[in-house]
C-alpha cells in the first residue's frame, strides 16, 4: 500500500523464532527454528502498518554469533538504508547478545532512519510468547518518522531503548531488558511515547562507518573476582588480542598481584581497558588506579560486552590510547 512505510525485517534466529515442544515449554524449546516468511505470515497486524518484506540473514541463536556474522549484517542494514525504497530495518535477534549487536549497529551504520533490533524471551509455541507484540511494536517504530535520527533502538517489552544503553538483565522473564540511563520511551498500540533522546554520538554523527570496515581484531575479556588469578590475563595477551577488556570488581577495582600481568600486557602492545562487572558500573579515571601512569584506557559506563565492541570499532582506526579515551568518552 502506497500511504504505509516499507519496512525490511533482516531475521537472525533467537528465540523469537524458537520453537518448543509444548505450549508450557517457556525455557525449554530450540531457538532459531522457524523461518522469517513464517514470522511475518503468522503476525498479518503487521500489513496494517508497513509495507513488510523479510530476508534470512542468518538463523542461529545469538550466544553464537561471531565477528564476520556481525559484519555481515552490518554491511546488509547499510545497503538497505541507503535504499529509497526502504524506511526502516527491523533485525530479529536473540536476546543472549543483542545489546552487542544493537551497539554494534549504532556505532557503524550511516543513516538516520529507524534500526530496530528486537527478540523474545519465550519462543512463539509458548503461553504468553511475547515476540508477536515486540515484533508489532519494533514494525511500528521502524515505520515511525518520529523514530528517525535516534540511532538504533530495541523494542522490548513495550519499552524503546538506545540500542547503546541497553541490556539483558533478567534471563527467562519477559522484563529481560534494561537501560542505566532509562528508556527513550514507551510504545503502546502501535502509538510511540517518547521522553528523552540520546546524547552519545551514534549513526550519522558517527566516525566509524561499516562500509569501509572489513575486519574486526580480535578483543578478548577477562573478568575480575574474589582470588582472581593470572591466568586468563595472560593467555589473552599472549593469544594476539589487540585490547584486553578487565571487567573488574566494584569501580573496575583490579587484584593487586594481577597489576603486574595487566602492566606487562600493555609493555607488549595489548591496550588495556578497564570496565566494571558491576551492572550499572561506572569507571572513573585514575580513581582505583593510575590510568595515566600505566597508559590504560577506561570503559566508562559501559559493560565489558559493550566495552568490548567500541574497543573492535575504535581499533579499526586508531591505537592511541589518547583517541581511544576521547572514543569511550564520546560514544
Ligand atoms: N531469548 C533468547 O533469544 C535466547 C537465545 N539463547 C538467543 O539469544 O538466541
Amino acid at each position: 500500500q502506497q500511504a504505509l512505510p516499507n519496512v525490511v525485517i533482516l531475521a537472525t534466529g533467537g528465540t523469537i523464532a524458537g520453537a518448543g515442544a509444548s505450549a508450557v515449554n517457556s525455557a525449554t524449546y530450540a531457538a532459531a527454528k522457524v523461518g522469517v516468511e513464517k514470522l511475518i505470515a503468522g503476525l498479518p497486524e503487521l500489513s496494517k502498518v508497513a509495507n513488510v518484506r523479510g530476508e534470512q540473514v542468518f538463523q542461529v541463536a545469538s550466544e553464537s554469533l561471531t565477528n564476520d556474522n556481525l559484519l555481515t549484517l552490518a554491511k546488509r542494514v547499510s545497503a538497505l538504508s541507503k535504499q529509497s525504497d526502504v524506511d526502516g530495518i527491523v533485525i530479529t535477534h536473540g536476546t543472549d547478545t543483542l545489546e552487542e549487536t544493537a551497539y554494534f549497529l549504532t556505532l557503524t551504520v550511516h543513516t538516520n532512519k529507524p534500526i530496530v533490533v528486537v527478540g523474545s524471551m519465550r519462543p512463539g509455541t509458548a503461553l504468553s510468547a511475547d515476540g508477536a507484540l515486540n515484533l508489532y511494536n519494533a514494525v511500528n517504530v521502524a515505520g515511525s518518522k518520529d523514530a528517525m535520527g535516534k540511532g538504533v533502538l530495541v523494542t522490548m517489552n513495550d519499552n524503546i531503548d538506545t540500542g547503546r544503553d541497553v541490556s539483558k538483565n533478567v534471563n527467562i522473564k519477559t522484563s529481560a531488558f534494561s537501560s542505566q540511563w532509562g528508556p527513550l520511551g514507551m510504545i503502546v498500540e502501535g502509538r510511540n511515547y517518547w521522553f528523552r533522546a540520546p546524547v552519545k554520538r551514534h549513526t550519522m554523527n558517527s566516525e566509524f562507518d561499516i562500509d569501509s570496515i572489513t575486519t574486526l581484531p580480535p578483543v578478548e575479556i577477562a573478568m575480575g573476582y574474589e582470588g582472581v588469578s593470572s591466568v586468563a590475563i595472560d593467555a589473552i595477551a599472549k593469544s594476539g588480542a589487540k585490547a584486553l577488556i578487565h571487567g573488574g570488581t566494584g569501580n573496575g577495582s583490579v587484584a593487586d598481584r594481577i597489576v603486574p600481568n595487566l602492566q606487562k600486557a600493555r609493555s607488549d602492545g595489548v591496550i588495556v581497558i578497564r570496565s566494571a562487572r558491576v551492572p550499572d558500573g561506572f569507571v572513573i579515571r585514575n580513581a582505583e588506579q593510575p590510568d595515566d601512569k600505566y597508559d590504560w584506557v577506561v570503559a566508562h559506563d559501559l559493560r565489558p560486552q559493550k566495552a568490548r565492541i567500541l574497543a573492535m570499532v575504535a581499533l579499526t582506526k586508531t591505537n592511541n590510547t589518547k583517541e581511544l579515551q576521547r572514543i569511550f568518552w564520546e560514544y
